[in-house]
Order: C-alpha cells, then structure tokens, then sequence
C-alpha cells in the first residue's frame, strides 16, 4: 500500500463536492494537496479551512479551468515550483450541460486528458519521473447510458475508455504510473440537481422523471464514501487501470469482459 505520508496530491475541481472530500481524506492521510478550480473564492476560503485544520501550507489553491491548457500548464509548473513534486493526481472537474454540450466535452473528457497527461509527463520513469498514481473520475453513466444526459454519458464513457487504454500502455510501457477510474453512482454533491435544470439538461427535460426513478434505483451516495473510494486507488498499488463502481449497497471493481458478449446475426 502506498503510504501517503509527504506525498504531494492535485485534486481538479476541489473547491466543493467531490472534489473537497478527496482533498480532505488526502489531506488526513498526511499527504499535501493543490486545490485546483474555477471558482476563485470558494477555492481561497477552503485553503484557508484546510490550513487551519491541518497545518498551515499543507494546501495551496490554484484558479485553474481544466478547459485551458495555458491556465492548467501554468498552474502545474507553480505546483511543482511550490511543492517540488506531484505523486497523486485527481482529474475531477466535471459540469453538465446537454445544451452547451462542446463545454460540456471540454471540460469532463479533455479536461481529464490534459490534467492525466500533464501528471504522466511529470511522473513517468522514462523522464526520470519518480511514478505516481492518477485517478479520473469518471460516473456509472460511464459504465451504463443515462438517458437524460447522452454528451455526460458520453464524456464518461470516455474517461473510462482512456484510463482503461493509458494503464494498458502504462504497463506495457512501464511508466511506473497507476491510472484509475472512479464510476460512483449518485451522490449528494450541487450536481445532482442539475437533472431538473432546464438551462442544463434543455431538449431532455422531459426524463426528469426517468432520471428521479433512477435515483430511487441508486439512492445517493455521501461524499465521505465515495472519498473512501478514492483512498482505495491511491493507496493500493496493486491497481491500475480498475474501475471502482460505487453504490450504496456497495462498492466493487468492474469485471471487463475479456470478449464482447454478442448475439450471433446473419449477414
Ligand atoms: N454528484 C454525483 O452524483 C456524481 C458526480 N460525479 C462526478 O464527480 C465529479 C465532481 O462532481 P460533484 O462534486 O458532484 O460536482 P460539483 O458541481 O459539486 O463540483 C464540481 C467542481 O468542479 C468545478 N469546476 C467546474 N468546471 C470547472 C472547470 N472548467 N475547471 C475547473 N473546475 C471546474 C466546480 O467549480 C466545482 O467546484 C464530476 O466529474 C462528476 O461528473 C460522478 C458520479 C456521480
Ligand atoms: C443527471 C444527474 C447526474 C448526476 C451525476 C452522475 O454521474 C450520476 C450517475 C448516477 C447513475 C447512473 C446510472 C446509470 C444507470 C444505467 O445505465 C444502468 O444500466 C447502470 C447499471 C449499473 C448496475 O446496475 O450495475
């Protein structure tokens, strides 16, 4: 097991949600983290929290939009500058939006890639890189289509495909790099009400209701359980390229079948 102890930690879109709760079990776990978010104020004021809580300059926040790559290549160098290394990186950083569906990919699908390339470049052995461990967060609409929200669903999907594809080649390769993917269900963050937000969810808001009976399907998640889920991937080195699915009746690693089930058809 990886021991977290000094270890440094980026963490994509910390500023609330998720994100914060990753920050926050890393942080326990004795690691530093670089709070990484567009929303400038609620960043500075958790910095502030977190360097109360557990040791001043244990944290830093950066204003980062992961849809930028100057803004996330700049930020990268100031972690480096500041902190000397990055072991952990947590691609995180999501929206949804099926009407402003490109921003929608450009934040959940190329935000994952720049921040998941920014990491490997830094920690892989053949740069002289010390390894490290990535993990993107992805959705259990990554693992099965939600209706309601086919760009999310879409931009899931690939982040389970390309985590799934970069650990291949990580191993093959021997980068000395981990890279996972977390598929949480729904959990009780300011994004699960934006399944009733015209602005958000537009020519689909008539699934709303295929959506609410999903949630009785997979009640909410709190965000310390999920945030236990992430600890896992960090910290255990046995895993790389595994897909945590998480639920509350449970949470387990996605068994990818080696061939495609298919039904058989005449051509
Ligand atoms: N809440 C849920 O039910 C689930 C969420 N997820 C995923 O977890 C991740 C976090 O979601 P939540 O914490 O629930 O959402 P949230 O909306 O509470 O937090 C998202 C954070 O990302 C930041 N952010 C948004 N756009 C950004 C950008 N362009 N650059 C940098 N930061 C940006 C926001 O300012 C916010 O602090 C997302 O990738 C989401 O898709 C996955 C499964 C379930
Ligand atoms: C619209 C609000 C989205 C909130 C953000 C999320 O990512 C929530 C995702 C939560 C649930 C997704 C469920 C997908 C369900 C189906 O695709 C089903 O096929 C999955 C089956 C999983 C299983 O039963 O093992």
């Amino acid at each position: 097991m990886m021991a977290l102890q000094g270890k440094v930690a980026v963490v994509t879109g910390a500023a609330q949600g998720l994100g914060k709760g990753f920050a926050e079990i890393l942080l326990q776990n004795g690691a530093k983290v670089a709070l990484l978010d567009i929303n400038e104020k609620a960043g500075k004021e958790l910095e502030t929290q977190f360097n109360e809580a557990y040791g001043a300059d244990r944290t830093h926040f950066y204003p980062v939009d992961v849809s930028s790559d100057q803004q996330f290549k700049d930020a990268f160098q100031k972690i480096l500058s500041k902190f000397g290394q990055v072991d952990i990186f947590c691609n995180n950083a999501g929206i949804i939006n099926e009407k402003q569906w490109e921003k929608t990919v450009s934040i959940n699908l190329c935000g994952v890639v720049r921040g998941t390339y920014l990491a490997l470049e830094h920690m892989k052995k053949e740069n002289g890189g010390q390894g490290g461990v990535i993990v993107n967060v992805a959705s259990l609409a990554g693992l099965g289509p939600l209706a309601q929200t086919p760009i999310y669903t879409a931009t899931k999907f690939g982040v389970v495909g390309f985590t799934r594809a970069l650990a291949l080649a990580s191993e093959v390769a021997n980068y000395g790099v981990r890279i996972n993917a977390m598929c949480p269900a729904f959990v009780r963050t300011p994004l699960i009400d934006s399944f009733n937000s015209e602005e958000q969810i537009g020519q689909f808001m008539g699934l709303a209701d295929f959506t609410r009976s999903l949630m009785e399907k997979f009640p909410s998640l709190e965000v310390e359980e999920v945030s236990k889920g992430l600890l896992l991937l960090v910290k255990d080195d046995s895993l790389n390229g595994a897909c945590l699915a998480m639920m509350r009746d449970g949470a387990g690693l996605v068994s990818f079948p080696k061939e495609i089930p298919k039904t058989p058809v005449a051509l």
